[in-house]
């Protein structure tokens, strides 16, 4: 009887040890998924245009109706702003490429509008905007990126990317996802 009694007991200890560490195992299980989701966000490197997410590039080659005019890429629409309303903003929109209308726009001899530093953020927003949602696909490769960190990833540009090893301000990364929360707003 004492036997079948010590038993038992030895059984129900075991059953609530098994039972403790499923409990812990899930417990970790679940705060590991929650670290993960809090902490790991998914990120989404793009740059260049022929590379997954090279759409997202302002070089890619989506035109837009800005201003009244159609524009090959934002990239045309960007740099000629530098120069609007001086003959260079036109001569830079009929820039055979976007690496060619960047050229345009970053050489110095042109001279720069004074208020560029005040305003390229808002150009870059209006650019952006005309793009997604006047080429749907894109709207909805935007969309299908959900809440990942978007990057543009590139050693060549540490203010609208991340310069390369992450440190830089990621801006037109940011603008996009800022664009992306807009767009997905009820
Ligand atoms: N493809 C590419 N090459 C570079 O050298 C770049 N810096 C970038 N970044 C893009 O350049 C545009 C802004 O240039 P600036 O402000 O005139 O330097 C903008 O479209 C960035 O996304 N891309």
């Amino acid at each position: 009887m004492l036997k079948i009694a010590f038993a038992s007991r030895q059984a129900l200890f075991f059953c609530h040890r098994t039972a403790l560490l499923a409990h812990n195992r899930l417990t970790s299980a679940v705060t590991i998924f929650r670290f993960v989701e809090v902490f790991i966000v998914q990120k989404i490197h793009f740059y260049s245009v022929n590379d997954d997410y090279g759409s997202f590039s302002n070089f890619a080659p989506y035109s837009v109706r800005i201003k009244g005019k159609l524009w090959p890429t934002t990239e045309h629409f960007f740099q000629a702003q530098k120069f609007a309303g001086q003959p260079d903003e036109e001569k830079i929109r009929k820039a055979k490429t976007p690496v060619l209308a960047a050229q345009m726009g970053r050489d110095r001899r042109r001279p720069l509008r004074r208020d560029w530093d005040s305003v390229k953020i808002s150009i870059m927003r209006e650019a952006l905007w005309a793009k997604f949602t006047q080429h749907q696909e894109l709207r909805v490769e935007l969309a299908s990126t959900k809440d990942a960190c978007l990057v543009e990833h590139t050693e060549n540009d540490d203010y609208w990317g991340d310069g390369g090893d992450g440190k830089g301000k990621n801006m037109l990364g940011i603008l996009l996802m800022e664009l992306r929360a807009k767009l997905s707003a009820p």
